[in-house]
C-alpha cells in the first residue's frame, strides 16, 4: 500500500531512507553468468542475490533474472514521505542564489521583462554547449530564474538542431528543478484560435529520428515513464496562474487545456494530408519543439511543462492557403508579448508559493520535486558492462544514480 502523499514524521523518513538503501543496494549487485535462449554466448549479467541462486557465478534462467523495476526496490516501499521542514529534504534550494526555475523561450521569446539581470553563463556539458548563453535574473521578490533561447537569441538553430540535451543538462546543472518551456504551435482545431495559449498533457511524436531522444546512448539502458509527458501537478498550478496573469492582462486571450500536441520534424510544414491525418489521429497543436525537449527534462527528473502559443491554423482548413512562416510570423509578435506578461506573472506567484512552501506551506514543494526520484524505475540495473566514462557522464544530470560509484 502507498503511504498517503502527505505522510511525514520521523517513522516516516525511516521508510524513506530504507527505500533509498534498496536503490544503493542494487547498485552494489552481484555478478551472475547467464545463458541467454537463442544465444550462443553466456552474458554476464548483474543481478540481485534471491532465493533463485546462490550468492555468487552461477548459471540461472533468464526468467529469473532481477531486472524488473522491482529490483529497485518495490514500487509500494516507495513512500511519499518527505519530511519536514522544507531545509531537511530539500537541502541545495531554498537560498536566494538558487535558481529553481528554468524558462526555455521559443520563437519569438528571446528575453523576459521585469527582470534584474544577475550574470549570463554557458555551461558546457558532457553533450555540448546549450543553444545560447543562459541568463540568470532575479525576479522582483529575490527569487532566481535561468531563461534560455531554444533556437539561439538571433533564431539560428532550426528545429531539428536544437541541443536538447546540452540545454536540459545545462539547466539542471544550475540547480534547476523545473522548466516551463514556451512555444509557438498551429492549431489543428477552430475553436483554438490563433493567439489563444495551452497547456498540452499529450504528445504526438511525430520526430524522424534526426535527433537524439535520450541520454542513454550507450551501454547504461533506461525506458524511462512518459506516459503523462507533462508534469501534472506543474501544469495544473500553471493553469491557474495563466488564467490570472491573462485575465489581468484584459486581451480576452483564451487558455485551453488538456490538449494532444504533435511534434513534426520540419522544417517544412505539413502537408495538407498530414495536417488532416493529424486531427484523425486526436492531434490539437502542432510544433517542432516539445520533443525530445520533454523527454530529456524526465530523464533528467525535472518538471517540465509547456505552454503552446498559437499562431495559426496550419494547413487542414480546405479553404484556406497552408500555412506559411509569415502567417507565424504575424502573429508571434503578440503572442511574445503576452508571453512576457504570463511569465512574470507566473513566475512572481511561483516565487511566492515557493516563499510560502519554505514557512511550511506543502504544494509548491510537491511540485518542485514532483519528478524526483521518478528514474529509479526506468534505470536496468548495474553491468560491469556499463562503461564507466558513460556512467561519469550521466552523473551530470543523475548524480544521485551514477556519482561516486566509478569502479
Ligand atoms: C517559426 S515557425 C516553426 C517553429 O516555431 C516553433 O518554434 P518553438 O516551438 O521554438 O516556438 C515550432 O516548434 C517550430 O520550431
Ligand atoms: N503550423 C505549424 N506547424 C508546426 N510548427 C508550428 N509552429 C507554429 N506553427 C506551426
Amino acid at each position: 500500500m502507498k503511504a498517503p502523499a502527505n505522510g511525514r514524521g520521523s517513522r516516516a523518513s525511516r521508510r524513506k531512507k530504507h527505500a533509498w538503501d534498496r536503490v544503493e543496494e542494487t547498485q552494489k549487485q552481484f555478478l551472475f553468468q547467464v545463458e541467454v535462449p537463442g544465444e550462443s554466448t553466456v552474458a554476464e549479467v548483474d543481478v540481485q542475490t534471491s532465493s533463485s541462486g546462490p550468492a555468487g557465478p552461477a548459471q540461472v534462467p533468464v526468467a529469473d533474472l532481477a531486472i524488473s523495476p522491482n529490483c529497485l526496490g518495490a514500487a509500494d516501499d516507495v513512500v511519499d514521505d518527505r519530511p519536514e521542514p522544507y531545509m531537511k529534504w530539500y537541502p541545495d534550494a531554498p537560498n536566494s542564489d538558487q535558481v529553481l526555475v528554468g524558462v526555455i523561450g521559443g520563437s519569438g521569446l528571446y528575453h523576459l521583462d521585469n527582470l534584474e539581470f544577475v550574470k549570463t553563463v554557458n555551461p558546457e556539458t558532457p553533450w555540448g554547449f546549450p543553444s545560447s548563453p543562459i541568463t540568470i535574473s532575479r525576479l522582483p521578490s529575490g527569487t532566481r530564474i535561468a531563461f534560455l533561447a531554444r533556437h539561439g537569441v538571433g533564431h539560428t538553430i532550426n528545429p531539428s538542431a536544437v541541443p536538447s540535451r546540452a540545454n536540459i543538462a545545462a539547466l539542471k546543472s544550475l540547480g534547476v528543478k523545473v522548466i516551463i518551456a514556451f512555444s509557438a504551435v498551429g492549431s489543428l482545431r477552430e475553436e483554438i484560435a490563433p493567439g489563444a495559449f495551452c497547456l498540452p498533457s499529450q504528445i504526438i511524436d511525430r520526430t524522424k529520428g534526426v535527433r537524439v531522444p535520450t541520454f542513454f546512448t550507450g551501454s547504461v539502458v533506461s525506458h524511462a515513464s512518459f506516459a503523462d509527458p507533462f508534469s501534472k501537478k506543474l501544469s495544473a498550478w500553471l493553469e491557474g496562474s495563466i488564467r490570472r496573469a491573462l485575465e489581468k492582462e484584459g486581451r480576452a486571450v483564451a487558455l485551453h487545456t488538456g490538449k494532444t500536441i504533435v511534434c513534426m520534424e520540419g522544417p517544412q510544414f505539413s502537408t495538407r494530408a498530414e495536417s488532416i491525418m493529424y486531427r484523425q489521429w486526436g492531434g490539437d497543436l502542432i510544433n517542432m519543439s516539445v520533443l525530445p525537449e520533454a523527454k530529456l527534462a524526465r530523464e533528467a527528473e525535472l518538471g517540465y511543462a509547456l505552454i503552446a502559443t498559437a499562431t495559426d491554423y496550419d494547413s487542414w482548413r480546405p479553404a484556406e492557403a497552408g500555412v506559411t512562416a509569415a502567417d507565424v510570423f504575424k502573429t508571434l509578435r503578440a503572442n511574445a508579448e503576452t508571453s512576457r506578461f504570463v511569465a512574470a506573472t507566473v513566475l512572481e506567484d511561483l516565487a511566492q508559493s515557493v516563499s510560502n512552501a519554505k514557512e511550511g506551506g506543502e504544494d509548491m514543494l510537491s511540485i518542485l520535486t514532483e519528478e524526483e526520484g521518478s528514474m529509479q524505475f526506468s534505470l536496468m540495473p548495474r553491468s560491469h558492462k556499463q562503461d564507466p566514462a558513460e556512467r561519469k557522464q550521466l552523473a551530470y544530470v543523475l548524480s544521485k544514480y551514477f556519482s561516486g560509484d566509478e569502479a
